[in-house]
C-alpha cells in the first residue's frame, strides 16, 4: 500500500492533498508519511521476529526529530555516527541503551558522551579506535561495550560512492586481521567484547552480497570461539535497497529468510539490523513548484524552485528519482524536460529527459526523497533549506520550519 497516491486526480500524502500542503507551507517542501515510516519499520521488525533482535534505524538517512520520535515510540534502536545524531535521538525520546555507534572517526569527546549516555555498543573500525575507547572508558572507570566492524571484502554491486565492504574502502577491519584485533580487544581492561558488525554498502538490490558477507562473518565467529572469544550479538548493518525506478530489491521478509537460513543453530546470537533508506526513502517526497519553462537549442528545461542544495542525490550520484505532477493535467501535451534548479551549477538537476505535461506554477513531487534528502541539504547559493512536514492521516505537522534569511548568517560576524 502506498500512502502517496492519486485520489480524485490529485496526489495525496495519506489523507491530505499535497497541493494543499504546498500552498499552506510553500515550496520546496519535504513531506513525510508517518504511516509509511511505521509500516517499513514493522516490516523489518516482523521479518526477524523469530530471532532475539533489535532494529537500529540508521539516523543518517533522515534525522528529523519528527521521524526519530515516531520510531522511538515504536521502541526502535538507533545506529548513529556522531554526537549530533546521538543528541537528536535523546531529544526525540529514543532509548540510548538501544544505540549502536558506527563510523571511522569517533572523537574522544564523542566516545565520552556516548559512554555517559550508556549506549549499547561501539562498532569499532580500527586498532587506534580500540585504544582510544579503552582510554576514555578507563578515565570514566567503566567498561565500554564494543563490537568489531569487519570489512568482509564483498562487492555490494552498488554505486562506488556508497559501497563500503571492499578492501579498498576505508571502513572496518580486514577479515584476515580480525582474530588479532579481537584478541587485543579482549585483553584491554576497559573494553567488553560484545559483538561483530558489518555494513557492506547502501541501495543493494540483490541478496547475494548480504549472504556472502554473513557467511564470512560466521566463519570468523567460529574461529573466535575456538580462541574462547564469545560474542553475543551479530550486527549485519543496513543497506537494503528501495525501488526508485524499476529496481526490485528483496522484501525484508525475503532478506531475513536468507539470513536466518544461514544462522540456524546460532539462536544465542542477537541479530541487529541497521536499515536507513528502506525505512525512510519511500516515506517522503520533495515538492517543488515549476518557475519557468525554457526551450533550449537541444533540450527543454523545467526550471523549478528546488535545487541540488535541497536534494543532492541526482547531482552527486546521478541518482534517478521519479518526478510526478501533483495535479496531473490533460489540457497540455507532455514534453521532455530536464528538471533543473536555480543553483549556478551545470550539475544542478533533479531529473533528466522526463516526460511532463506542465506549466509554470504547477507543483511536482520528487519521490523517494525521505532518505538522504533533507539530511544532505546545504545552503549553497545562500538558499534557505526547505521546511519538513509530517503527515499523519488527516493531520499535517511542521517537523522543521523553513529556514529564514537571518538563519543563513547565524553565527557569522561582519568586520567593522
Ligand atoms: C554503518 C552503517 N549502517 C547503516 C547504514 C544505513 O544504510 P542504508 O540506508 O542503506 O540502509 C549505513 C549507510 O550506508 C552505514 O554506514
Ligand atoms: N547518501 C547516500 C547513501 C550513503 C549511505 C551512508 N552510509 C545516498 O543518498 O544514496
Amino acid at each position: 500500500m502506498d500512502f502517496f497516491t492519486y485520489k480524485n486526480k490529485q496526489l495525496f500524502a495519506e489523507d491530505v492533498p499535497v497541493a494543499d500542503i504546498a500552498r499552506a507551507h510553500g515550496t520546496p517542501l519535504y513531506i513525510y508519511s508517518r504511516a509509511t515510516i511505521e509500516r517499513h519499520w514493522h516490516a523489518f521488525n516482523n521479518a526477524v521476529s523469530k530471532h532475539d533482535h533489535l532494529i537500529c534505524y540508521a539516523v543518517k538517512a533522515n534525522s528529523n526529530l519528527g521521524v526519530l520520535s515516531v520510531l522511538a515510540k515504536l521502541g526502535s534502536g538507533f545506529d548513529i555516527v556522531s554526537k549530533g545524531e546521538l543528541s537528536r535521538v535523546i531529544e526525540a525520546g529514543g532509548d540510548t541503551t538501544k544505540v549502536v555507534f558506527s563510523g571511522v572517526g569517533k572523537t574522544s569527546d564523542e566516545i565520552r558522551f556516548a559512554l555517559q549516555q550508556n549506549i549499547m555498543c561501539f562498532n569499532v573500525e580500527s586498532d587506534a579506535e580500540l585504544d582510544r575507547i579503552n582510554n576514555v572508558a578507563g578515565q570514566l572507570d567503566v567498561k565500554a561495550p564494543i563490537s568489531i566492524r569487519i570489512n568482509p571484502d564483498v562487492d555490494a554491486k552498488t554505486h562506488p560512492y556508497i559501497s563500503t565492504g571492499l578492501k579498498a574502502n576505508k571502513f572496518g577491519i580486514a577479515r584476515d586481521d580480525a582474530l588479532r584485533v579481537y584478541k587485543r580487544a579482549s585483553a584491554m581492561p576497559n573494553l567488553e567484547v560484545k559483538g561483530m558488525d558489518c555494513h557492506i554498502g547502501s541501495q543493494l538490490t540483490d541478496i547475494t552480497p548480504f549472504v556472502d558477507a554473513l557467511e564470512r562473518l560466521l566463519v570468523l565467529i567460529d574461529e573466535l570461539a575456538e580462541h574462547n572469544i564469545m560474542i553475543s550479538h551479530l550486527d549485519v548493518g543496513g543497506g537494503l535497497g528501495v525501488p526508485y525506478n524499476d529496481e526490485t530489491p528483496p522484501h525484508p521478509d525475503e532478506y531475513a529468510a536468507a539470513m536466518s537460513a544461514k544462522m540456524q543453530g546460532r539462536e544465542h546470537l542477537k541479530l541487529i539490523l541497521e536499515p536507513g533508506r528502506a525505512i525512510a526513502a519511500n516515506a517522503g517526497i520533495l515538492v517543488t513548484e515549476v518557475e519557468y519553462l525554457k526551450q533550449g537549442e537541444e533540450k527543454n528545461f523545467a526550471i523549478v524552485d528546488a535545487a541540488m542544495n535541497d536534494l543532492l542525490r541526482p547531482a552527486l550520484y546521478s541518482a534517478w528519482q521519479a518526478i510526478i505532477p501533483v495535479q496531473p493535467r490533460l489540457d497540455i501535451a507532455a514534453q521532455k524536460y530536464d528538471v533543473v534548479g536555480p543553483v549556478c551549477e551545470t550539475g544542478d538537476f533533479l531529473g533528466k529527459d522526463r516526460d511532463l505535461a506542465i506549466a509554470p506554477g504547477d507543483f511536482l513531487a520528487v519521490r523517494s526523497a525521505g532518505a538522504y534528502g533533507f539530511v544532505m541539504a546545504s545552503n549553497y547559493n545562500s538558499r534557505c533549506r526547505p521546511a519538513e512536514i509530517m503527515v499523519d492521516k488527516t493531520q499535517t505537522i511542521i517537523v522543521r520550519e523553513r529556514e529564514k534569511l537571518k538563519d543563513l548568517w547565524k553565527g557569522e560576524h561582519k568586520i567593522t
